[in-house]
């Protein structure tokens, strides 16, 4: 017998026997979240299996979250902010609202999610709790609502697509670079109900904010889950977010073995990595930024959960310190979460950002989704720190968005047109913010 994977082992512990890649399986859930778009149909769920009258599996470990539509941009969105509000009282579920930020920010920050839990979100992007060691996965409003009332959900073990790079990141270039080489490299579908595990040298190296890229996005090669082997960064680094002690699964359990079988091993030299963009309409589409340098550009969007977080914010402020907007440009700021806007506010780069020009809101989903706080018209053309840039993603079918790392966006923003970031002279690194301020 070969060894296994980081993802049949997650899936072992949960399931409570030795598990392989294509079993079927029913799995103990650790923790479950749904949100204001998709709460309101989960409980529709719960409430049938429950015949009305059924507890939680878990209320401590039922996260309510009030981020896509917040401020409620509409009578719907309200009711529904409603319902999560009413749901939570009635059944004790742990609930966030308005101006608390996104889910999956969230989760991560408040400490609901440890290295090697099994989290299911009623949203596509948790994938990204693979970023701290916990095998996260997106699900359906219905399945939701179900093991909301049972605990247990069934899977089929996915087989894993690794990431292995090795080396240091060039100056300018991000895990956001990274994984959108990566999702042009396999393709839209390449990963499709896959695990897509990163690893190496450069992996190893990146703060858990960047790790949560790598993961968040993995569901746009359409991955079941990303996952980064858990190590004692994530440990201090949830140290210092919660102020909790945290205990990490043996270290024989934090990774795949050496002789795991994976679908495929696709290797990268960090050294030969430029900053990516990638085009309309598809993260497939990312090229080298200086295929599409000189695009001139309408909005900046600089939040979400892929690069909303204190640390891509502060790098745009820094760049737009005593500058302006470029003529002709406007920047949208969303905070991925409350904590990160008070941060921002707190050492006065909240100040910096709307001195050059941008427009900051409500920490949230903000126009990622095309909801609200930041529209695009018909021909407008919008550079986003964002995961997706399908037709009509932001808004029109007739705007176009170009997904790119949060320093790309900055250099851009003094320009007016996509710039490659390597022409800022003295872009910062990045590093845990958290952990920094604890360790220093
Ligand atoms: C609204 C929600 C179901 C959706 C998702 O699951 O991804 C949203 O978060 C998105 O990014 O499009
Ligand atoms: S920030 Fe965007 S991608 Fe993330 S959960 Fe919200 S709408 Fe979905």
């Amino acid at each position: 017998m070969t060894g296994k994977t980081l993802a049949e082992k997650l899936l072992s512990a949960k399931a409570g026997e030795d598990v392989r890649a294509g079993d079927y399986i029913e799995a103990q859930v650790d923790v479950a979240m749904a949100h204001d778009i998709t709460g309101p149909l989960a409980f529709q769920t719960f409430e049938e299996v429950t015949g009305g009258e059924g507890d939680l599996f878990a209320p401590g470990r039922t996260i309510l979250t009030i981020d896509h539509h917040a401020p409620a941009d509409g009578v719907q969105a309200a009711n529904n902010h409603n319902a999560i509000r009413e749901f939570a009282a009635e059944h004790g579920a742990h609930q966030y609202d308005v101006g608390d930020g996104i889910c999956h920010q969230v989760l991560i920050e408040e400490g609901h999610v440890a290295p090697g839990d099994l989290v299911i979100g009623a949203d596509s992007h948790s994938t990204t709790y693979g970023g701290i060691g916990a095998f996260g996965t997106g699900v359906g409003s219905s399945d939701l609502g179900t093991a909301l009332a049972t605990g247990e959900l069934w899977f089929r073990v996915p087989e894993t697509l690794r990431f292995v790079v090795e080396g240091d990141l060039p100056e300018g270039v991000y895990a956001k670079d990274l994984i959108l080489r990566f999702i042009g490299d396999v393709g839209f579908a390449g990963c499709t109900y896959m695990a897509a595990e990163y690893v190496g040298s450069t992996v190893e190296s990146l703060p858990v904010h960047q790790r949560l890229v790598l993961t968040n996005m993995a569901i746009e090669m359409g991955g079941k889950t990303g996952l980064v082997p858990a190590d004692d960064r994530v440990a201090r680094f949830l140290e210092a977010e919660t102020g909790q002690a945290v205990e990490l699964p043996a270290p024989e359990d934090r990774r795949s073995d050496d002789d795991a079988e994976f679908a495929s091993v696709h290797e990268y030299r960090a050294e030969e990595l430029a900053p990516q963009v990638s085009k309309p309409s598809n993260p497939e589409n990312a090229v080298d930024v200086g295929e599409v340098a000189g695009t001139d550009v309408d909005q900046l969007f600089v939040g979400t959960c892929t690069n909303g977080r204190y640390e891509d914010i502060s790098l745009v402020a820094s760049v737009l310190e005593g500058e302006t907007l470029a003529s002709g440009t406007r920047m949208v700021v969303v905070p991925a979460s409350g904590s990160v806007y008070r941060k921002l506010l707190a050492t006065g780069e909240m100040a910096t950002l709307v001195d050059a020009g941008a427009v900051v809101q409500a920490a949230g989903c903000g126009p990622c989704a095309g909801y609200h706080q930041g529209v695009l018209g018909d021909g407008d053309v919008c550079l986003a720190t964002a995961n997706r840039n399908f037709p009509g993603r932001e808004g029109s079918m007739e705007s176009s968005v170009y997904l790119a790392s949060p320093a790309t966006v900055a250099v851009s923003a003094l320009y007016g047109e996509i710039t490659d970031p390597r022409e800022y002279d003295g872009l910062p690194r990045f590093d845990d913010h958290a952990l920094a301020e604890v360790e220093a």
